[in-house]
């Protein structure tokens, strides 16, 4: 369960929105500039807005009534970014285990599982620059899930990709789901990743929320929901 309020003033948006969620997989959903990354940010510890609570599963990361605000390294948080973020010095095992040794063993996927699941048993010599942008990406969502994160957060983790690729990882990302049942947030803004892998959408606009629903209704209405949705109010 994920609880977030924020209120943040950029010189060009006005963050200002509030949503609950009990959803496995959430999608953030909404055009560009709607404010999804800064949402994503918020809950890493990025941004610090300026009012704002966010609680993961009743742990609290952050409520600025209160003076809370956990630093980014302590809120067990796996961010997975558009570009994958490689250590390029690294090989794949060692970008992997970087991920692996910030935290302890005690619950949470083991390496082998997660070199399993996302097969990259014949990449782990590898460096980073000899990858294909797919296999980066599934490095990167490894690297994040070693981790043991109580909340995994792909921020268009498949644009770039090209359409071979970006079936592929959203494949991986969908076995993942299935098997791993991470607390995820998903930020983009293609309509067939969220049908493909999120259970609740929330629709952003210009730093607001214009609707939360669950998938079936995002996948009933898709057209309306994408297109037409007037802000709430
Ligand atoms: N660090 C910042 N400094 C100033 N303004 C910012 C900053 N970060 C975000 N903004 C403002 O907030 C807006 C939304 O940014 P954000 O990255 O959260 O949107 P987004 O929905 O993720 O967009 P995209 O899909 O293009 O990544 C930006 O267009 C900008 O006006």
């Amino acid at each position: 369960m994920i609880e977030l309020t924020l209120r943040h003033a950029f010189a060009d948006l006005d963050l200002d929105l509030a949503f609950k969620s009990g959803a496995r997989t959430l999608a953030l959903f909404g055009n560009s500039g709607a404010g999804k990354t800064s949402v994503l940010n918020a809950i890493a510890g990025l941004l610090a807005p300026q009012s704002g609570r966010v609680a993961i599963d009743g742990e609290l990361l952050l409520d600025t009534t209160r003076g809370v605000c956990v630093p980014t390294a302590q809120r067990r948080i796996g961010y997975v970014f558009q570009d994958g973020r490689l250590f390029p010095h690294l090989s794949v095992r060692h970008n992997l285990l970087y991920g692996a040794t910030v935290r302890d063993a005690a619950h949470g996927v083991d390496f082998a599982t997660i070199v399993d699941l996302l097969e990259l048993g014949a990449l782990l010599e590898r460096r980073p620059h000899t990858l294909s942008g797919g296999e980066r990406q599934r490095v990167a969502v490894g690297r994040a899930l070693l981790s043991k994160p109580r909340a995994l957060l792909l921020d268009e983790p498949l644009t770039g990709l090209h359409a071979e690729s970006r079936l592929q990882v959203l494949d991986y990302l969908r076995r993942l789901k299935q098997e791993l049942r991470v607390f995820t947030v998903l930020v983009t803004h293609h309509a067939d990743e969220v049908g493909a892998l999120a259970d609740e959408v929330v629709r952003l606009s210009a730093g607001r929320i214009v609707r939360q629903v669950p998938i079936t209704e995002f996948i009933a209405r898709r057209a309306a929901f994408a297109e037409r949705a007037p802000p709430v109010g």
